[in-house]
């Protein structure tokens, strides 16, 4: 029987594939930036409505890309086939409302499994432009934010579990999860299920931690007069303990013992070695250093309780709202580590360690746009937010001695990975991690 000419082209066609793969390393979540990695397609979810979700195996990871045919290009075009437009799903309003179907239950697709307190409300659909390893998409009049995973891995995702978690607890300071999707496909003879979405309410008028603290590190290393107190990074530190605390009743905690600190001592090994390795280029000259400190963690003990904690905590992961109370985001932990270590009971030591690496970050990206300011002004303002930051901590949850092994351990490691992850997304950025190892290990 001859073709049917008209028959749209199917989305998981190789032609249509073929072009995701040319599109996808020009975007900002694309996780294999100058990484050569064949793309093949695992699964195909389609929705309906010309819409499909791609489950895309790209080197050893498996990447998520909602796509769907217009007759316009739209927003978010991927490329034109056949006359027609293949165009990023997460951009395209009928797309959207298709996941969202599908998450509250309205629409079946099989392989998929939805859950969700109530249908996440249509309208607009805005995605969120910024420094992001997934795609987040504002939608419902800026009532909910869906957060599609870019990288999608076999088991629970945190970003549902734990938000999941605080939202039943009626934690204040963290969005509540209103709905989610999560999918399963084939993985040898065995099928397998992961989350690929995440929708949450949205904080409206909030405003983000990383801009209003990067404008006042900016203006202090420009000695501007005008520029007023610095956000309250005091609040900031009890708003982290108040939700380790909420954490921990809605998780448990559990005292470490002699496996958990050798665990947790390999790891940080691991993450060194792993660190050398993907950044040797930049970590090469601090060899005497690194290897030093790698000796020095078999010293570590003390860890004290462990418990679930945020996993990747930043300035970028807290919004301030309109009332000035801090908002957590984003327990989805950190994008390079595997799912799998994301769920393990930690210190909270790491997260108050995320959010001291983020203070000198700030400063950090503040010397870089005005290279003329003043390096010791930029000093003295970390070492200023940092104490704010932990004395509102220890109001809540006890003093934190920032001389402690582990605290240093963590800094160390945090600053490691961040190396990594500069080289990967921004290496324009890689000198403020990079200054921190040297301290560090200086
Ligand atoms: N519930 C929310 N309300 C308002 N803005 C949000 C919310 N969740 C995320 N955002 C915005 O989207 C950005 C990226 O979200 P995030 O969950 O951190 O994604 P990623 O893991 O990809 O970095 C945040 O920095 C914040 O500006
Ligand atoms: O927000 P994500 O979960 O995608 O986290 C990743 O990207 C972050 C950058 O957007 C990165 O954070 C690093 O840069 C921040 C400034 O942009 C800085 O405040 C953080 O302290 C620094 O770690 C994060 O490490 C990465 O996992």
């Amino acid at each position: 029987m001859p073709a049917d000419d008209t028959a749209p082209m199917p989305l998981d066609d190789p032609a249509v594939i073929a072009a995701v793969e040319r599109w996808m390393p020009g975007t900002r979540w694309y996780p294999l930036k100058g990484v050569e990695a064949a793309v093949s397609l695992e699964r195909t979810w389609h929705l309906g409505d010309e819409t499909a979700i791609l489950l895309l195996r790209a080197g050893e990871l498996l990447l998520q890309v909602p796509v769907a045919w217009r007759s316009e290009p739209g927003a978010a075009p991927i490329a034109e086939l056949d006359g027609r437009w293949l165009v990023d799903g997460c951009a395209d309003p009928a797309a959207v409302a298709a996941l969202l179907d599908v998450a509250a239950g309205g629409r079946t697709v099989p392989g998929l499994t939805g859950q969700a307190s109530r249908r996440p409300a249509d309208g607009a659909v805005r995605v969120v432009s910024g420094e992001q390893s997934n795609t987040s998409i504002i939608g419902g009049d800026g009532t909910w934010i869906a957060k599609v995973f870019r990288v999608v891995a076999p088991g629970d995702n945190p970003d549902v579990v734990v938000t999941g978690a605080l939202t039943r607890q009626g934690t204040a300071s963290v969005p509540h999860l209103l709905a989610s999707l999560s999918g399963s496909w084939p993985a040898g003879a065995a099928e397998v299920t992961g989350h690929l979405v995440a929708v949450s309410a949205f904080v409206q008028g909030g405003e983000d931690a990383w801009a209003l603290f990067r404008a006042h590190a900016l203006a202090t290393v420009r000695h501007e007069a005008q520029r007023g107190d610095a956000p309250d990074a005091r609040a900031l530190g009890t708003a982290v303990a108040t939700v380790h605390r909420e954490l921990a009743s809605a998780l448990g905690t559990a005292e470490a013992g002699t496996d958990d600190t050798a665990r947790f001592v390999a790891g940080l090994e691991q993450r060194l070695a792993w660190a050398r390795d993907e950044a040797a280029e930049v970590l090469q000259p601090l060899d005497v250093g690194l290897s030093r400190a790698a000796e020095a963690l078999r010293a570590l003990d003390g860890l004290g309780a462990l418990q679930q904690i945020h996993g990747d905590l930043h300035l970028g992961q807290v919004l301030r709202d309109r009332d000035g109370r801090w908002i957590l985001l984003d327990f989805e932990g950190e994008p390079l580590r595997p799912l799998h270590e994301r769920m393990v009971r930690e210190p909270r030591l790491r997260d108050v360690v995320g959010m001291l690496r983020s203070f000198d970050y700030a400063a950090g990206s503040a010397l870089q746009e005005s290279p003329e300011g003043e390096p010791s002004a930029a000093g003295d303002w970390v070492v200023a937010r940092q104490a704010e930051f932990l004395e509102g901590y220890g109001i809540e949850l006890g003093a934190v001695d920032p001389h402690d092994p582990v605290l240093r351990a963590l800094l160390l490691d945090k600053a490691l990975y961040e190396v990594v992850y500069e080289l990967r997304n921004r290496p324009d950025w890689l000198p403020v991690p990079l200054a921190a190892v040297r301290a560090l290990v200086g």
